[in-house]
């Protein structure tokens, strides 16, 4: 099946990446949000990436102004409905996922594929509530969108083949690479990288090193790009909550027990970057590690 159209339902970091990448590869979007705010942020954040694209000579400014003509935001759900191809990148809940589905239901077109950018819920489970669980999958994109290669790809239990295989062919339309993962709560990267993050706050919970003595040991002893804390505000310390909740359950292994200083923090809500604060400040020129 040929992909033209795409929705995107959510317009946080994720939505705003994937509608970026959806568009410079010649796909028409249509970003939905709940609030017209973010609608704008996304949209003025898409600008400002895509500028930083031009400026380093991998897009010209014709390429950045066709891109983000094909970007329509809405804050009607009912305009994501007749789109080729569903993309659903809210935040990381599974009742309001399947709440998002089954508000979008009376408005899709028969062919459309839905497909959520869940970091860790089941894609079963999301797929067995709606009414095309043969064209429903996990489509998850790494963070930051535009730079990084990689894309999951999820089946659920009824997922057919002609919609892996479609899905297949726009990840290498979007240039990216895609890899397969059976669908187990938090597939293959964040069953790997989360409880690494969280292992690195129970670190930190039983004082072995500071913040910044951490993430200096992984940058500098393991060649990781960021640390764990700048990685775990960077990505959300909600989602990382939400991802660990998601394995401590489905896998029923304490091994994967949330550590409490991460729930403090989310009880906080200081949830890293996008709300100025977690692990580190970012109020200030230079973050600066809260502990
Ligand atoms: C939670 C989940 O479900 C799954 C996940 O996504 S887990 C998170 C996975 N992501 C990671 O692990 C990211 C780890 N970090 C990194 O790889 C790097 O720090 C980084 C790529 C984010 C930044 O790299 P850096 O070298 O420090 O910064 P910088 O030189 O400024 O940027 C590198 C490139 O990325 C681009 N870039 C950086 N941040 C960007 C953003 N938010 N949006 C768009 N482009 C961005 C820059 O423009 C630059 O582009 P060029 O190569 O064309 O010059
Ligand atoms: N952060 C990461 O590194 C990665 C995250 N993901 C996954 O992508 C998804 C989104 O994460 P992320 O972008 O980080 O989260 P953000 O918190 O940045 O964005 C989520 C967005 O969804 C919006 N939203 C909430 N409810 C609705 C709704 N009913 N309809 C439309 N939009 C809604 C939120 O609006 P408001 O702010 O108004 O509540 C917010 O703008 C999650 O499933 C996450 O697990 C996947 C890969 C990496």
């Amino acid at each position: 099946m040929e992909i033209r159209t795409v929705g995107v339902i959510g317009a946080g970091q994720m939505g705003n990446g994937i509608a970026h990448v959806f568009a410079t590869s010649g796909y028409d979007v249509r970003l939905n949000d709940i609030s017209q705010d973010t609608l704008d942020r996304a949209m003025a954040l898409i600008e400002g990436n895509l500028d930083r694209q031009v400026s380093k000579g991998r897009l010209t400014a014709e390429e950045k102004a066709a891109a983000l003509s094909r970007i329509r935001a809405t804050t009607d759900i009912a305009q994501i409905g007749a789109t080729d191809l569903v993309i659903e990148a809210a935040t990381e809940n599974e009742k309001l996922k399947h709440e998002i589905f089954r508000s979008l239901a009376p408005h899709l077109a028969p062919k459309t594929i839905l497909t959520s950018n869940t970091s860790s819920i089941s894609i079963t489970r999301l797929a067995a509530a709606t009414d095309r669980p043969e064209r429903f999958m996990g489509f998850h994109f790494m963070n930051p969108v535009p730079v990084m290669q990689l894309v999951e790809l999820i089946r659920g239990i009824a997922t057919s083949e002609e919609t892996f295989r479609t899905l297949e062919g726009v990840v290498e339309r979007l240039g990216k690479t895609a890899a397969s993962a059976e669908d187990f709560p938090a597939f293959i990267v964040n069953r790997i990288l989360i409880p690494m993050i969280n292992e690195a706050i129970y670190t930190l919970y039983e004082g072995v090193g500071s913040v910044q003595s951490i993430d200096t040991s992984l940058k500098l002893g393991a060649n990781h790009p960021m640390g764990p804390f700048e990685l775990a505000d960077f990505i959300g310390l909600d989602t990382c909550l939400a991802i660990m909740n998601v394995l401590h359950d489905g896998l029923a292994d304490t091994k994967y027990r949330p550590c409490p200083l991460l729930v403090k923090y989310v009880e906080a809500g200081w949830l890293g970057r996008k709300t100025q604060r977690g692990f580190y400040d970012y109020r200030g020129e230079t973050p600066v590690p809260t502990r």
